[in-house]
């Protein structure tokens, strides 16, 4: 299993009155491919922090790879980090760095100090870092500074990074937002491929729904830091995404997807329906 979570909360500072993630549950197989959808706010990204060991949850428990992460040494925890690779909103791209560099950071958990420096003025496998460009189609950019990048190349220059990374478990924050509609279909077919060929984990946090449903087996909607549904696509229905957006004041929707939906594992194991109402989707 790569992540088990059950009932996990985080919270980003002791003082703020609200969690951005209440009671979460959730087991990630590997090799699993889910999409985490919600709207603004929602505590997606605080969601793969916390996969990612960034953010360690205030209660519940949390395994990563079979371990307890927060139970262990800091080298110990860095040790597990080097397992998975998260692909946040905004890359962190040093501007003035060149793209064949930026790329080949992706390596940098699996080298010594020494090979990272010299990395810096002599990169250090110019060829994966072409080729990982060249799957998105930026093979030409490999010596290009990243601040002559597009916002469109700069993601993707950041997602060739996470190809060039050994990671069992890849985490993704909205890698589409600064895609048009067909180099996005192309990009998250690259990363769905990329995480067959590996068995590697992959959620991937969407604002695109109907991408989403389109391409991923299993989707988990959150809203207000709380797992509204996690099901099998096929059991996702119009109504339960209607109701995972509705900014109406009431907010009484959210509930009843919530208390319709199936809550289960992506091969519908566990299936523990709160409330299904055969035929309402
Ligand atoms: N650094 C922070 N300090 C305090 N609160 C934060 C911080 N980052 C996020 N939050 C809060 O945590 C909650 C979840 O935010 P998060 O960024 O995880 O949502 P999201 O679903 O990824 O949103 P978006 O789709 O807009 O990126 C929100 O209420 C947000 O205001």
């Amino acid at each position: 299993m790569s992540f088990e979570l059950s009932g996990v909360s985080v919270r980003y500072a002791p003082s703020l009155p609200q969690h951005a993630l209440s009671d979460i549950t959730l087991s990630i197989a590997r090799g699993e491919q889910l999409a985490l959808i919600g709207p603004s706010g929602a505590g997606k990204t605080t969601l793969l922090h916390t996969l990612a060991l960034a953010r360690s949850p205030e209660n519940g428990s949390f395994r990563a790879f079979d371990a307890e992460p927060w139970a262990l040494s800091s080298a110990q925890r860095h040790g597990l980090r080097t397992r998975l690779f998260l692909a946040p909103q905004t890359p962190p791209l040093p501007p003035r760095q060149r793209v064949v560099t930026a790329v080949l950071a992706g390596r940098l958990p699996h080298w010594t100090l020494t090979q990272a420096l010299v990395s810096l003025f002599k990169p250090a496998d110019p060829r994966a870092a072409f080729d990982a460009l060249a799957r998105f189609n930026l093979q030409d950019k490999l010596y290009a500074r990243v601040d002559h990048l597009s916002g469109g190349e700069r993601q993707r220059c950041s997602l060739a990074r996470l190809l060039v990374s050994q990671a069992e478990a890849l985490l993704v924050d909205e890698p589409l937002s600064a895609l048009d509609p067909t180099l996005a279909r192309q990009t998250l077919s690259v990363l769905q491929q990329e995480a067959s060929a590996r068995n590697a984990s992959l959620v991937c946090s969407l604002h695109q729904v109907e991408l989403a449903r389109a391409h991923f087996p299993r989707i988990v909607g959150l809203r207000a830091g709380r797992i509204i549904f996690d099901a099998p696509r096929a059991e996702v229905s119009d109504r339960m995404i209607a109701a995972l957006y509705d900014q109406s004041e009431s907010g009484t929707s959210a509930t009843e997807a919530q208390d319709d939906a199936f809550v289960c594992g992506p091969n519908g194991e566990g299936a523990a329906p709160r409330h299904f109402a055969p035929g309402c989707y």
